[in-house]
């Protein structure tokens, strides 16, 4: 029997930015392959709609407003979701956000607030949670949601492509250190795929125009092309494949000319 299961039942996942866009995409997605879900975002509203999918499915949701930006914060959620479950199976780090300057006025603010919500939110998370991992259940999965904006040059923010490119290189020295506890960290990589991010860009014909011309498959991404990847990854199927960034892009990250 070669086929193992992309099936998660019984897994207990934490999805931080839950509350809409692509976080909302997995979490639903991960629900439908059997998990229960703790959904992290600020906005509480955002993640009770986001939860009435996931319960429709008969499976758990824990609504768990916190600010991935904080350490205590995330220190408390976690103290609350383990009291709730005893154990977390996998990680997605996904919440993020984009502040499109050119480089030369970027502000330290604005620095600060990319850095802190893309990058800085994803190491304490790893962090809290591979602790959690090493301790009770001596494995784990951790997928952080990067972007081509990490490996190819976009216009979409310095700041924001340097966040993605260090969430790559950290996937792989985090996959080297904790390999020795069964924890496999991942990342992936989407190119565009309409969301609240990316709504007003994508309804620009000639931005959309620009963006297929550069997309093999001349076409952005549907949500659901991101969940397969990530169950993937999350379920046994994902076993053996640890500080592997998947670019999700249509092809835009290998085009050439
Ligand atoms: N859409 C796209 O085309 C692409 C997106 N990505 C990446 O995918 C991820 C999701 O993007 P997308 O769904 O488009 O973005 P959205 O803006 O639609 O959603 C972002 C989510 O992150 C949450 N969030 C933001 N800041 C914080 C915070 N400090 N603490 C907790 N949660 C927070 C938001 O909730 P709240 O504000 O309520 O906290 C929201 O739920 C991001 O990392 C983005 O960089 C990568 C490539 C392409
Ligand atoms: C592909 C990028 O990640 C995309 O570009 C943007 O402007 C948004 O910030 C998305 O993240």
């Amino acid at each position: 029997m070669y086929l193992p299961s992309f099936r998660l039942d019984g897994q207990k996942v934490i999805v931080t930015g839950a509350g809409r866009g692509i976080g909302r995409a997995l979490a639903i997605g991960l629900a439908e392959a059997g998990a229960d879900i703790a959904l992290l975002s600020r906005t509480k509203e955002d993640l009770e709609e986001t939860a009435k999918y996931i319960k429709d499915l008969g499976r758990e949701a824990l609504i768990v407003p916190t600010d991935v930006t904080k350490r205590e914060d995330i220190k408390e959620s976690l103290n609350h979701i383990v009291g709730k479950w005893g154990k977390v199976n996998v990680l997605i780090n996904n919440a993020g956000m984009n502040i499109r300057s050119k480089a030369l006025d970027v502000t330290d603010e604005e620095w600060q607030k990319i850095m802190d919500t893309n990058l800085k939110s994803t190491f304490m998370m790893s962090q809290e949670v591979g602790k959690i991992m090493k301790e009770t259940n001596t494995d784990g999965k951790i997928i952080s949601i990067s972007s081509v904006a990490g490996t190819v040059a976009l216009r979409t923010g310095v700041v924001y492509a340097a966040t993605k490119a260090a969430m790559i290189q950290m996937t792989k020295v985090l996959a080297m250190e904790w390999g020795q506890y069964n924890i496999c960290v991942n990342s992936i990589g989407p190119w565009y795929f309409k969301t609240p991010l990316t709504e007003k860009l994508l309804a620009d014909p000639e931005y959309l125009h620009e963006i297929l011309s550069v997309t093999p498959l001349n076409r952005v991404g549907e949500l659901q092309e991101l969940v397969g990847p990530t169950v993937f990854l999350a379920s046994e199927a994902g076993n053996y494949v640890t500080g592997q960034t998947i670019f999700v892009d249509g092809g835009m990250s290998i085009k050439g000319f």
